[in-house]
């Protein structure tokens, strides 16, 4: 029998559920959206701390990601210098990078969304982050008010970004999949029959 790995498990999930399964505390800030609507990610973080409004280390997190990996980069909130642009974010697709959470700017919007490269962040920006170096990377970070170990689970979709500590995830998975379904019974009972059915449970639930 085949088994069905965590990361299929995952991505299977909406954030949502996630979100509800582990109770909200780990969901990154709403401000880091993702640049397309379609974009659904769960994978390892590969964490990236980098000085604000630099963005070398970037290419160093590039080069050491095993395929499927998630860069997760703290850019301090930075709005004005991009922490990657088309080229960087080419060769990130190119090796196996599977998306970027970001909690700062990406620049070359329009050929980004043509690679249709998962990159979730706080939008964008023209300018080229600087490059005298200084990043560090596996290493716990900070990235929408949310601390990411490196290893940590991170699920991404239209409606945010979620984190899941690696120690957690079966567990989060389980209780997630268990509030979809039960989401999906509720839906059932009150929308099955059209306002009959809704008047029914409003008047098992409304007290
Ligand atoms: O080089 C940079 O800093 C970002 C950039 O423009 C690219 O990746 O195309």
């Amino acid at each position: 029998m085949e088994t069905t790995t965590i990361q299929e498990r995952l991505i299977a999930l909406p954030t949502t559920a996630i979100s509800d399964a582990t109770g909200g505390h780990t969901n990154l800030h709403a401000s880091i959206k993702p640049l397309s609507d379609h974009f659904k990610i769960a994978g390892r973080a590969l964490t990236v701390r980098l000085p604000d409004g630099e963005n070398g280390a970037v290419l160093e997190a590039i080069s050491k990601a095993q395929k499927g990996d998630i860069l997760v980069i703290d850019a301090k909130g930075n709005t004005n210098r991009a922490v990657a642009g088309d080229f960087v974010i080419s060769l990130a697709k190119g090796v196996g990078v599977q998306g970027f959470v970001v909690d700062g700017v990406i620049r070359d919007i329009a050929a980004i969304r043509e690679l249709d490269f998962p990159v979730f962040s706080l939008g964008t920006t023209v300018a080229a982050g600087n490059k005298h170096g200084g990043g560090v990377l596996g290493v716990p970070v900070s990235v929408g008010g949310v601390t990411v170990n490196p290893g940590d689970f991170i699920i991404g979709d239209i409606d945010g970004v979620v984190v899941v500590p690696q120690e957690d995830v079966d567990q989060i998975a389980d209780a997630a999949e268990a509030k979809v379904a039960k989401d999906e019974a509720r839906e059932k009972e009150a929308l099955a029959n059209g306002e009959e059915s809704i008047r029914a449970y409003l008047a098992k639930v409304v007290k």
